[in-house]
């Protein structure tokens, strides 16, 4: 078998190429999902100014005294809003595994432009546009994430379109799935460790993501992300600087009718001969489609050999339950 890796892939002919190009850049991306789901992205056009601006405002909020910012602890396993502390949360649970606290916290927002249209206030609704909740300090935070909120959610639906494309479907078929959609910005810092982790303790324990598609910006520290391969090695995620990381997750697996791989990944803890270094701060847009969305197998994913294997589902509800599983029940306890 061939040694898996993640490719390092020029979106920029999606934007300003040809047909012809758009459609070889279709084709890379289709190989690439099929194989390893995960892509290193660059001509994507976001502007760096932005991203430092999310990045460098993100580090003073978590530099804050911890009652600070538990002053904006998230409210409740099913709101991801708020901030998330130290080791409060095991992504490995999504799978029913089980380890010792991530060694992360977090701060994370949701959809920036609700309206007053029902859909955003309807019983299914849920928690999915549960209000944010933002810091005192420092000042700019909240109209950096937002800014940057509504250049993700952009790239994902333009994103989804490539997609559309890679699977052999008309360039806007996604569009009316992804344009409501319950979204999660969420800026996670991996401090320099004190003392030695737990056994089977890590930065990040191994998961997969939940809905449509992840863009991350990574920060590049020892002790970072790595994709595990079909062949069973854990592999490093390139770092290129302003690059960002783009993966499918769960729900697009399982829209592909796994013709596309939602691939587990985990961030590991640094080495011992560099902890001064490894701060490490991770801005993660998790595309979510809209709750509503109905996710059942793609026409193009399916045939008489090959038929459907997942039951229907919509979006918010396979959400809500990955959120769920996950969470320490003594993050809530006061
Ligand atoms: O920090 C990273 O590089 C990855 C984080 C991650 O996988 C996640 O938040 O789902
Ligand atoms: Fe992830």
């Amino acid at each position: 078998m061939a040694k898996a890796v993640v490719p390092v892939i020029d979106i920029s002919p999606w934007r300003d190429g040809d047909p012809a190009a758009r459609r070889a850049l279709a084709a890379e991306v289709d190989q690439t999902c099929r194989e390893i789901g995960f892509m290193v992205i660059g001509g994507h056009g976001v502007d760096p100014g932005l991203i430092d601006a999310v990045e460098t405002l993100s580090r003073a909020f978590f530099d804050l005294p911890l009652e600070e910012k538990m002053r904006i602890v998230r409210p409740a396993p099913d709101v991801t809003r708020g901030y998330q502390p130290f080791k409060a949360e095991v992504l490995a649970r999504s799978r029913g595994a089980d380890a010792a606290g991530d060694l992360n916290e977090s701060l994370m927002i949701g959809p920036v432009d609700t309206t007053d249209a029902p859909y955003y206030s309807a019983a299914a609704a849920g928690k999915h546009f549960a209000a944010n909740l933002w810091p005192e300090r420092p000042a700019g935070l909240r109209q950096a994430y937002e800014s940057y909120y509504r250049v993700m959610d952009a790239l994902a639906i333009d994103l989804m379109r490539l997609f559309a494309l890679a699977l052999d479907l008309p360039e806007h078929y996604f569009d009316a799935s992804v344009d409501r959609s319950i979204s999660r910005l969420r800026v996670r810092n991996y401090p320099a460790p004190e003392i030695a982790p737990e056994p089977g303790q890590l930065r990040a324990s191994a998961h997969s993501d939940y809905g449509s598609l992840t863009i991350l910006k990574t920060e590049d520290r020892p002790g970072g992300l790595q994709v595990l391969g079909k062949d069973g090695a854990w592999l490093d995620v390139p770092h290129l600087p302003g690059c960002f990381v783009v993966n499918i997750g769960d729900m697009l697996a399982r829209w592909t009718n796994d013709r596309w791989v939602s691939t587990l990944h985990r961030v590991v803890n640094p080495p011992l001969d560099r902890l001064g270094e490894s701060r490490r701060q991770s801005v993660v847009f998790f595309q979510n489609p809209n709750y509503d969305a109905v996710v059942s197998c793609l026409p193009s994913c399916a045939d008489p050999a090959n038929p459907p294997k997942y039951p229907t589902t919509t979006a918010g509800g396979h959400l809500r339950e990955k959120f769920l599983s996950t969470q320490q029940a003594i993050a809530y306890v006061d």
